[in-house]
């Protein structure tokens, strides 16, 4: 029996994230290479503290194999720690570079499916700059993942031609951002990037068109779920983003390896939700597994499940990994790169008539 433990953010902030990764849990698969597989996921509300109780108790009283999880950059920080201590891979659902990046010897034990922000700004930054905008207004999330966005976002302008006039931020729990979205509004910005996620991104978005902005807004992959343009509507409509393969998979060509993964996920999903539709934050815990599911044949024949040797070679096997195509890419694992993602997994995605649409 193989055992694989998971901690998401299904309450609290990041609710619209942890929320489709805990329905994807019953899509997973249930055998992998003639063994059982016994998933259990537990809820850590967005928190910090609490995910890092629920990777000690997975690990500790169920001894699992490997840990997933949390759905929140800075929920997920704290686990590095814990599973290298553990010496037990773990697979986060979160964004930010610094989780994986630079590898070190506790990084070793941690792998990342999203695409990294520098690639992601990289992308959308390039079609900014072709926009022709020259400032550009900035409000993120006051935390890991908005900061690692204004990290590499700022050092991308200059070299793109474009200036960043601000750098506002707030949490993820606030309830109003209008202080921030007045300043951003005085320094006359040609468009303005919101790095944010979940619902809560949708509040700078809002302020900033009931205040009468009119130029482009940008936003970052952690928008792409249907609560953001629901609960945005019409103000969120025309926000463009770099999203993964998933978000754009319909309108690329007929023989796209991205539309076959996401057929599979999708049919599992629907399967498991009595024919509800995914959203892309439960790719990240399928995609997490697509990566463990290839491991575990090789990992198997060199230990048995439940064992330090067997958690040791998923860590070396998913290193390993080479033209994987996943719902967040086309993934080519490294010792020194465990996101492995480069510019050929950022898509261009718009919000055009209430729906995720790749930008052509
Ligand atoms: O990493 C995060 O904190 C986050 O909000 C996010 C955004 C996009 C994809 C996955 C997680």
């Amino acid at each position: 029996e193989i055992k694989i433990g998971i901690t998401m953010s299904a309450s609290g902030p990041g609710a619209a994230l942890g929320q489709p990764q805990s329905k994807t849990v019953a899509a997973l698969p249930k055998e992998i290479g003639g063994e059982k597989v016994t998933y259990f996921a537990l809820d850590d509300e967005s928190d910090p503290t609490k995910a890092a109780q629920n990777a000690r108790k997975l690990l500790s009283e169920e001894k699992v194999d490997v840990l997933i999880g949390s759905s929140l950059t800075p929920v997920s920080l704290p686990l590095i720690d814990i599973a290298a201590e553990a010496k037990t891979p773990l697979m986060t659902m979160a964004a930010a570079a610094i989780l994986v990046a630079p590898m070190d010897e506790r990084r070793k034990w941690v792998y990342k499916v999203v695409p990294n922000d520098d690639i992601m700004a990289e992308a959308i930054g390039k079609y900014i700059a072709k926009t022709g905008a020259k400032k550009v207004g900035y409000i993120g999330f006051s935390d890991a993942y908005g900061e690692g966005y204004y990290k590499v976002l700022a050092a991308a302008a200059p070299k793109l031609g474009f200036e960043l006039t601000t750098h506002e931020v707030y949490a993820r729990s606030d309830a109003s951002v209008t202080g921030q979205v007045l300043k951003i509004i005085a320094t006359k910005p040609d468009a303005v990037f919101i790095a944010s996620a979940g619902t809560p991104a949708v509040l700078p978005q809002k302020a900033l068109r009931e205040r009468g902005f009119k130029g482009a807004i940008y936003q970052t992959h952690g928008v792409a779920t249907e609560e953001f343009i629901k609960l945005g509507g019409k103000d969120v409509e025309g926000a463009i983003f770099a999203g993964e393969a998933f978000s754009g998979a319909e309108d690329m060509p007929a023989d796209s390896p991205f539309r076959k993964v996401k057929a599979r996920f999708v049919d599992a999903y629907k399967a498991a939700n009595g024919g509800a539709a995914p959203t892309i934050f439960g790719v990240h815990l399928w995609d997490s597994m697509t990566l463990v599911e290839n491991a575990i044949p090789a990992a198997l024949k060199a230990a048995k499940p439940g064992t330090p040797e067997f958690r040791a070679a998923i860590r070396d096997q998913i290193e390993k990994s080479k033209d994987l195509a996943l719902n967040n890419g086309l993934s080519n694992m490294t010792p020194d790169n465990h996101n492995g993602y480069d510019e050929r997994s950022a898509f261009l995605i718009e919000i055009r008539d209430g729906a995720f649409r790749l930008k052509q």
